[in-house]
């Protein structure tokens, strides 16, 4: 069930034979295993239903965020841009000032609402490289990490569903049977043939077949997370109604996780959470494991608030140290981009609807009526993946950054139209340079004790690779440094952040978690979301914290029989 406060929780409690102690809401189960997750993104929904398929797993979901159901701007794919940033379903965060931005600071979204970021992303659904998942493989020494073991994940997770397609993927690196839709375009833009055709024109961009089968590099058609014209989210697959009907899994909405709680020596299975910024702090404990799912962003903040972190900077904030742990919140990694229109002279670009009111009516009640019409795609339409050549001369300064040598080291975007508010006149089109090898890393920190109080957020965009998307500028006339400064004055972030709370091996002294993602040096408390990458993937990241999830379910399965 989706319960919206403690009371409600509280009287199946009473159903379930749990009982409430004095003003903390203490969970106590006749179940032999009580699993808490304190949150229910992404990779959080999908631990809750694979362990929720054993009836014997009683599971509860902490999900600060709000309901999915319902909301237009999260359903309707192509409105995917409108759901985020400062909605009611986005945590409103913003960065610190960007040196490689100029010292901008910009939106930093992350989904408040069932499905995490997943209910609000862009619904690409790119898996990477082989090499991306080798390497985790072998940085945290776990051989499960590698591509070839993951593959009984991803097909797990995916029900392809294309439409009536050929040429555009190949089934036989596809599940057909998962719990999460994936699809391809339904319908057509203005710049599919012209996009394909330059693969056949121009050797420099060959096409690609099926950009997921492990190997990425070239232009080919965007798969996406889309079912029948709406999105499918972690939300609408893992946690579908059929899933939270299951009388052993129970998920409780507006409930913010302020910290973990050390019960016994270096046992961390309480958490505290709230449901009102101001109102009362409740714990519930875990019989056997606290899963922190909270994302990039959440899930350091709670480590930090309870004192597992870098011990004399937490002391210096006044947090009591309670386990050092100096990685937490380092290597914070995420992928730049920069938007970047053209002016076409063609019509039936996006724009024509942003423009026309009675047009936008008009799709938007096809959609409705049908599920059919522009509306059922997301805005983008093919991806490309390429590396800058092997001989440039940025290698003799700095060691690749890419996985390996067919891991891309930028991508480009394609899309029929402009992202944004159009001007009043002309049609465009969009190539949006991404930079996903990133060098930089970032950190997330903390910027006063109260738990409740945003962290400071530097992805270090651009921080040290802008060489990378530099020759898709403008202006072929501008010099380096134009170049330069446009890209500092216009770049942006892709919102894939990442490695805030990494793998490492096992008796490691870096790192948060072991392979098995639990937090290292602790019981009880396990990580389960995209921050345990060790590595961003050259991908967009929700397919990686999907598989995150996946695994993890199957490793604490192992641990508890
Ligand atoms: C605008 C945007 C566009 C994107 N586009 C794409 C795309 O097209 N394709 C793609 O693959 N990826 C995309 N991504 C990235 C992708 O969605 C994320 O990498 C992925 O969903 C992360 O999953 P996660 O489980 O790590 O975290 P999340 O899905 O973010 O889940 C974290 C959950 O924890 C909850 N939470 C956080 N703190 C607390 C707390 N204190 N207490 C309780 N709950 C808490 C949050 O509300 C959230 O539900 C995009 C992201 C954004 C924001």
């Amino acid at each position: 069930a989706i319960l919206d406060n403690v009371a409600d929780l509280n009287k199946l409690n009473l159903k379930f034979d749990f009982i409430v102690v004095g003003g903390e809401a203490r969970l106590i189960t006749s179940r032999t295993m009580l699993i808490y997750l304190s949150s229910r993104g992404t990779a959080g929904a999908v631990v809750a239903n694979r362990l929720s398929e054993n009836p014997d797993n009683s599971v509860l979901v902490l999900e600060a965020g709000v309901s999915n159901a319902d909301v237009l701007d999260i359903i309707v794919p192509f409105f995917a841009p409108r759901a985020t940033p400062n909605t009611a379903v986005d945590w409103n965060y913003s960065t610190t000032a960007q040196v490689g931005l100029g010292g901008r600071s910009i939106a930093y979204p992350r989904g408040f609402v069932l499905g995490g970021s997943s209910s609000v992303n862009y619904l690409a659904y790119t898996r990477g490289s082989k090499e991306d998942y080798d390497r985790w493989a072998r940085v945290t020494g776990d051989e499960g990490w590698s591509w070839n073991r993951l593959i009984p994940y991803m097909r797990r997770n995916e029900r392809f569903t294309p439409p009536n397609t050929t040429g555009e993927f190949n089934p036989a690196v596809h599940g057909f049977n998962g719990i999460n839709t994936v699809s391809l375009q339904g319908f057509p833009t203005l710049i599919d043939s012209r996009v394909i055709e330059t693969t056949t024109e121009l050797a420099e961009f060959p096409f690609n077949l099926d950009m997921n089968s492990g190997f990425q590099l070239g232009i080919g058609w965007e798969q996406q997370t889309v079912k029948n014209g709406s999105r499918s989210s972690s939300a609408t697959s893992y946690l579908a109604p059929e899933f939270v009907a299951r009388p052993n899994l129970h998920v409780l909405l507006h409930a913010r996780v302020t910290r973990v709680l050390e019960s016994n020596s270096n046992t961390f299975r309480t958490v505290e959470f709230v449901q009102d910024l101001a109102g009362a702090k409740f714990t519930l404990s875990a019989r056997k494991e606290l899963i922190l799912s909270a994302g990039s962003i959440g899930t350091p903040n709670i480590l930090l608030h309870s004192g597992i972190g870098n011990s004399s900077t937490l002391s210096a904030l006044g947090i009591k140290p309670t386990h050092n742990l100096p990685s937490v919140g380092q290597n914070l990694t995420d992928h730049s981009l920069i938007f970047l229109s053209f002016l076409v002279n063609s019509t039936g670009t996006w724009e024509d609807a942003e423009r026309n009111a009675t047009l936008a009516a008009e799709q938007l009640a096809q959609w409705t009526t049908l599920r059919t019409g522009p509306l059922i795609d997301p805005p983008t339409s093919q991806l490309g993946w390429f590396r800058i050549p092997d001989n440039s001369s940025i290698f003799e300064q700095f060691p690749d950054p890419a996985a390996g040598p067919n891991t891309a080291h930028y991508e480009l975007i394609f899309a029929s139209g402009l992202f944004g508010v159009p001007p009043p006149t002309g049609n465009f089109i969009s190539i949006v340079p991404a930079v996903v090898s990133p060098a930089s890393r970032g950190s997330l920190t903390l910027q006063s004790n109260d738990s409740l109080s945003a962290p400071l957020i530097d992805p270090n965009l651009l921080g040290s690779e802008n060489f990378v998307i530099s020759p898709f500028g403008v202006n072929s006339t501008d010099s380096d440094d134009e170049l330069d400064e446009f890209i500092r004055e216009n770049g942006g972030s892709v919102y894939h952040p990442s490695g805030t709370a990494k793998m490492s091996p096992k008796g490691a002294n870096w790192g948060v978690v072991d392979p098995d993602l639990r937090v290292k040096g602790l019981d009880g408390l396990r990580v389960v979301d995209l921050s345990v990458a060790p590595f961003i993937p050259a991908a967009h990241t929700q397919f990686a914290a999907y598989m995150i999830g996946e695994r993890a379910s199957d490793l604490i399965k192992e641990a508890w029989g």
